[in-house]
């Protein structure tokens, strides 16, 4: 303790001036889509992966949640009430009976409305740092559930690596990998609304099997995909390019038919494996090796088939105090 420091003050003494939580995007190796539930979601059996494109989030003392934003796309993001990470604050002070104050930071580097759980990963960080900040202590089950009231990615965006999730996708179980995977990400101009696109994979299943088609009792239940959990045990990227599949994929592509370009540029440049992220409108590229990855993101980035071109490797761990 310095000279200036009053031991009349020993709780606000002990908590941290300012945290940081660092955070990655996913992308979901396996996005096999049910039927629509009563609710309106659709039950999933997804493969989460972690991949190392980060936001950052701060986390100081202030009157109020306020929120600042800073780097890539940082004009796109909502800095009002609406933003995923001050409704973890507020969420998370909710719980605790406590007054949420805090003044929040997002430097973001993960592509907004991408389909790479950008404000997901934005929540999980703020629910993270808020809870350092306040000194809260809340057990790990009650963060997972905290996240899961956020939204369907948020529990993930915790737990990284990379996980099966079922029910809506909060459901995570851990999934073993074998060694890490180069992937290039090709980031298309604009976003796509994710109730959008889970829309439009309803009504192209009811273009095909009539009116109920999309429904949980006339969608086979999905389930994960035995060849895609081999291939990331043992760590065989081929493996693992053969059997990456997205349920979202055609619906995405329906609502953005140019994605067919990018998926084909990214293909023809030597990607052993390439789909939609999510629900898009990313389109993931995976390679066997970083020069392989340096060569495909060479090859999108001359291509004009999207705005701009990130590589990164994964899986990585979730949001982590740094
Ligand atoms: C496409 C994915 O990113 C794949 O991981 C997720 O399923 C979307 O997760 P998210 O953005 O966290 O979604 P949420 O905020 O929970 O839900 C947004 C909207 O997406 C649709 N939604 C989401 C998850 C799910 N299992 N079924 C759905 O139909 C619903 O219309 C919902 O109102
Ligand atoms: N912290 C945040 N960062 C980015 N967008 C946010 C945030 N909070 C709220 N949003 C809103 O959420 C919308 C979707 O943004 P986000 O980047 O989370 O999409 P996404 O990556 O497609 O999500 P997902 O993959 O989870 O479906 C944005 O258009 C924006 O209006």
């Amino acid at each position: 303790m310095n000279a200036s420091e009053s031991v009349l003050e020993p709780a606000s003494a002990s908590l941290p001036d300012s945290v940081t939580v660092r955070v990655p995007a996913k992308v979901n190796v396996q996005l096999a889509v049910g039927g629509r539930r009563a609710d309106g979601f659709h039950a999933l059996a997804t493969v989460f992966f972690a991949v190392g494109l980060w936001d950052t989030v701060t986390a100081r003392p202030a009157p109020g949640v306020t929120l600042t934003v800073s780097g890539r796309d940082a004009d796109v993001v909502p800095t009002d009430e609406s933003n995923l990470a001050a409704r973890a604050a507020r969420a998370l002070a909710a719980h605790h009976g406590v007054e949420a104050n805090v003044a929040l930071h997002i430097d973001k580097d993960i592509p907004v409305a991408g389909g790479m759980a950008g404000g997901s990963a934005d929540a999980a960080a703020a629910l993270l740092a808020c809870d350092a900040l306040w000194g809260l202590g809340t057990d790990r089950e009650t963060l997972f559930a905290l996240a899961a009231d956020l939204g369907s990615d948020v529990p993930f965006s915790l737990h990284g690596g990379v996980a099966l999730g079922e029910g809506r996708g909060e459901r995570l179980t851990p999934v073993p990998v074998g060694g890490a995977f180069h992937w290039v990400f090709a980031v298309a101009d604009g976003g796509l609304s994710t109730p959008a696109v889970y829309g439009e994979c309803d009504r192209l299943r009811e273009q095909a099997d009539g009116p109920g088609g999309a429904d949980e009792n006339r969608v086979p239940a999905p389930a994960a995909d035995a060849a895609l959990l081999e291939a990331l045990a043992s760590g065989d990227a081929a493996a693992l390019g053969t059997a990456l599949g997205n349920d979202l994929q055609p619906a995405a592509l329906s609502l953005r038919p140019a994605l067919a370009e990018t998926l084909r540029a990214g293909t023809e440049a030597g990607a052993i494996g390439a789909l939609v992220s999510g629900s898009g409108p990313t389109c993931a590229f995976l390679t066997k090796d970083a020069a392989a990855s340096a060569a495909v993101a060479a090859a999108l980035a001359q291509s004009g088939t999207c705005r701009e071109v990130r590589r990164a490797e994964g899986p990585v761990p979730g949001a982590t105090l740094v």
